[in-house]
């Protein structure tokens, strides 16, 4: 059965235009709960450690120096079949190839400054979360 809770960093290219209001706006009116959040900066070493996935592909560097080049936000949003209702939500990685009405189709600059991040799975949304949040800081 698919889970109930996501993961989601709106990323150094909205928060710097000022889009994160926008956006959170946009995730509570598709019916997610926030559950857990903050405003932070990765180092480009945690950068590193949260998309360690990504180690070999070309656009690792880039993508750590990227992550790590102003504040984010970080949040625990939870509702049913989270993870997959997110995914459509924020739209195609590339925002040229994202569905119209999308986060990334309004708010993305480019396939690397894409606004918002979205767990892929389940288990990826548990680790991501705990990666950023001890249990203190989010509603149970
Ligand atoms: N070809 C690329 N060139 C530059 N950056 C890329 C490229 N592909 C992906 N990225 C960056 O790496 C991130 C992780 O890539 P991934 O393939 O996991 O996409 P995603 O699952 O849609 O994104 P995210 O994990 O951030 O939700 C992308 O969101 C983007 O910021």
């Amino acid at each position: 059965m698919a889970g109930n809770r996501t993961f989601t960093m709106i990323k150094p290219d909205a928060f710097a235009a000022g889009n994160s209001g926008a956006i959170l706006k946009m995730i509570e009116e598709a019916g997610f709960k926030i559950v857990a959040l903050k405003a932070t900066q990765l180092t480009s070493e945690l950068a590193g450690k949260f998309y360690a996935v990504h180690k070999e592909r070309p656009f690792y560097a880039d993508l750590c120096k990227y992550m790590s080049s102003g504040p984010i936000i970080a949040a625990v949003l939870e509702k049913d079949n989270a993870v997959e209702d997110f995914r459509k939500l924020i739209g195609a990685t590339d925002p040229s190839k994202a569905e119209e009405g999308t986060i990334r189709k309004i708010f993305a600059k480019s396939i690397e400054a894409n606004a918002v991040h979205g767990s892929d799975s389940d288990e990826n949304a548990e680790i991501e979360g705990n990666f950023y949040f001890s249990q203190f800081e989010r509603v149970l």
